[in-house]
């Protein structure tokens, strides 16, 4: 497994883009049949990423459980968020089957000892993009469709930043130990998100952008407000920011990104904003 660990504010001003793109920037998720996971220290936040094409793919394929987390099976301590950003495909639960269609949403709860990836066609395949976070009671395994998620409609085309919050695991529907997720699509024409930009001391947060088109790409700002870099994000890759980095991104088109938090509270809008004039 890939294990990142963590790097302070004061580090990070010095390092160069690719210390910044080896250390933030979570590359490759999909490849046929197989489960890439990458484990940040921050907060132990795991990022897992399949694309079943010719197989039933198990989430611990592949993964040396007792070695990675010191436990007998992946959930046993731990809670699960599953976006399909892909095409048709199902998610076996403990024996339960739950069909994900795009952006469809499934929280798996702690204690779920067997997770299985299944496309319904292999010449279009799911793709499940997964975030888990440590758990310390069960909450109950819910399906939440993009039709069923709160919406949150934010931003103004006259500061290109037009885009909806779908929030799906998120305190205002479904209980969990400590795991958000949403997802947010920003409006033909819009390309920034997050700003003005915030962070929030309590809780680290993962990106991860998709549908941005052949040939565009986003540039992720990071780092503190008052000294900034960026990251060059292309389709389907994810960032890891932790709790000191704002986390904004402006593309040269329009996307859609998946936000994942998870730390000391589950308070969306405990945030410390930063006014645009502020940043450097
Ligand atoms: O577009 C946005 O703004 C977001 O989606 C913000 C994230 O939800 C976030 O950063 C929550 O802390
Ligand atoms: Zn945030």
């Amino acid at each position: 497994m890939d294990i990142r660990y963590s790097t302070n504010q004061r580090d990070f001003k010095r390092y160069t883009t690719e210390e910044t793109r080896r250390e933030f920037l979570i590359q490759n998720l999909y490849q046929p049949d197989t489960v890439q996971a990458v484990y940040s220290h921050v907060d132990r936040m795991v990022t897992f990423g399949c694309m079943p094409v010719d197989e039933a793919v198990p989430l611990d394929k592949g993964i040396a459980c007792m070695k990675s987390f010191g436990t007998n099976y992946v959930l046993e301590r731990r809670e699960l968020g599953i976006f399909n950003i892909g095409g048709a495909g199902s998610v076996e639960a403990d024996g339960v089957r739950y069909q994900l269609g795009f952006q469809d949403c499934l929280y798996v709860s702690q204690g779920t000892r067997e997770v299985v990836f299944r496309s319904a066609d292999p010449s279009r395949p799911a793709k499940f993009y997964m975030v888990s976070a440590p758990a310390h009671k069960a909450c109950k395994t819910t399906f939440i469709s993009i039709a069923d998620a709160k919406k949150k409609p934010v931003g103004d085309t006259a500061t290109a930043n037009k885009r909806v919050i779908n929030q799906f695991i998120h305190p205002d529907v479904l209980e969990t130990c400590q795991l958000s997720m949403g997802l947010t699509q920003l409006e033909p024409g819009n390309v920034w998100n997050t700003m003005p930009a915030h962070t929030h001391e309590r809780r680290m947060e993962i990106y991860t952008y998709f549908g941005i088109p052949e040939g565009q790409a986003v540039f992720h700002m990071m780092g503190e407000g008052q000294e900034t870099r960026h990251i060059l994000v292309h389709n389907e890759e994810a960032v890891i920011s932790p709790s000191w980095s704002i986390h904004s991104g402006c593309g040269t088109s329009a996307y859609t990104f998946i936000w994942a938090m998870g730390g000391e509270n589950q308070t969306f809008d405990d945030m410390d904003h930063i006014a645009i004039g502020d940043l450097r």
